[in-house]
């Protein structure tokens, strides 16, 4: 698949460095009434420091679970999550208060209706400053380059209702990057918004991640946002299961789609290919000089399963 759009190609890996969102093997279970329910069983996860990637997956399969451990609301029954360093196992309260405040940054759907009406977008921006300590004339300053910086700079001394929808999720998003968080957490930051707004919020994303040097992780159903970052991870019944990395070809962008082989040597493999070749309970594997392949484990001559 080739668009013509120009995002920026992937960029390489840094494999000994700690990577800023890191997830091994993270299992989340939800205990209701006796009754179990494996959001996350065993999700991988690495995001490279000031890269920008984008998490799709259908509905149930674990988004906002993932995310909200990784914002540090909620903690894993098992496996590794740690964000810029930050182990998200541990329970002290005081910690992920200050990795809240200071480490990531949140951006949700309807994050515009959380703007204080009675403040204007600067002074919106400058609150989470002021809980930081940032001193008074510092504030408004720091407010207008972040409000630049995200396209919406001349709108500064306006209040919320006086902004389009659009602008005021771009406010939002000034809030969230307001103290400089190594990391951006967004849950479908385009969802309300009609196509140029959604254009626009996705501009500001890819210019906190591009200009303020922000980590981020959105999930996202828009294609307008998930076809147009260099990576592109699925999640499948709790677990990553597919990548698509983009990078600049000679018609455009060329994108390429990946199953995720996880440490233990698990892979999902795509529901439409076991489907079409009836591959279930047993397969055989073969190894070839080049590659494996996978064949259904019975003959299909009566029906017997393979040795
Ligand atoms: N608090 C909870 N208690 C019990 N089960 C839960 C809870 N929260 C989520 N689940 C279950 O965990 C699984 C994953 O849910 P999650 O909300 O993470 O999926 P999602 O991919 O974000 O879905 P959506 O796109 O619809 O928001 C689902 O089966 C869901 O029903």
């Amino acid at each position: 698949m080739t668009t013509t759009t120009s995002p920026g190609a992937a960029r390489p890996a840094a494999p000994h460095e700690e990577p800023d969102i890191l997830c091994d093997n993270l299992v989340r279970i939800y205990r209701t009434e006796g009754i179990e329910v494996v959001a996350l069983q065993g999700l991988d996860l690495r995001v490279e420091r000031g890269d920008l990637v984008a998490l799709v997956g259908a509905s149930g399969s674990g988004k906002s679970t993932l995310l909200t451990i990784l914002s540090g609301l909620d903690t894993p029954s098992a496996g590794v999550a740690r964000v810029a360093g930050h182990d998200l196992s541990s329970t002290d309260r005081r910690a992920r208060l200050r990795y809240r405040r200071h480490t990531v940054g949140f951006l949700f759907q309807q994050a515009a209706a959380n703007l204080l009406p009675y403040l204007t977008a600067a002074e919106n921006v400058g609150l989470p400053m002021l809980l930081a300590g940032v001193g008074r004339r510092e504030r408004p300053r720091r407010a207008r380059e972040v409000l630049d910086v995200l396209g919406v700079g001349d709108v500064a001394d306006r209040r919320p209702a006086e902004l389009s929808g659009g602008q005021q999720q771009r406010v939002a998003l000034g809030v969230a990057v307001a103290n400089s968080p190594r990391v951006l957490l967004a849950d479908e930051p385009t969802g309300e918004l009609d196509s140029r707004s959604s254009d626009e919020v996705f501009e500001a994303v890819r210019r906190a991640n591009e200009d303020l040097g922000t980590t981020v992780l959105v999930v996202t159903h828009d294609p307008l946002v998930s076809e147009h970052v260099a990576r592109t991870v699925g999640i499948r019944d709790g677990r990553t299961s597919t990548e698509v990395l983009r990078r600049d070809g000679e018609a455009g962008l060329v994108a390429e789609e990946y199953a995720v082989l996880d440490r233990a040597g698990r892979l999902q493999l795509p529901a439409a290919f076991t489907g079409r070749l009836g591959l279930r309970d047993r397969v055989r594997l073969d190894l070839e000089p080049d590659h494996i392949a996978v064949r259904p484990g019975h003959d299909g001559v009566d029906g017997k399963e393979g040795a």
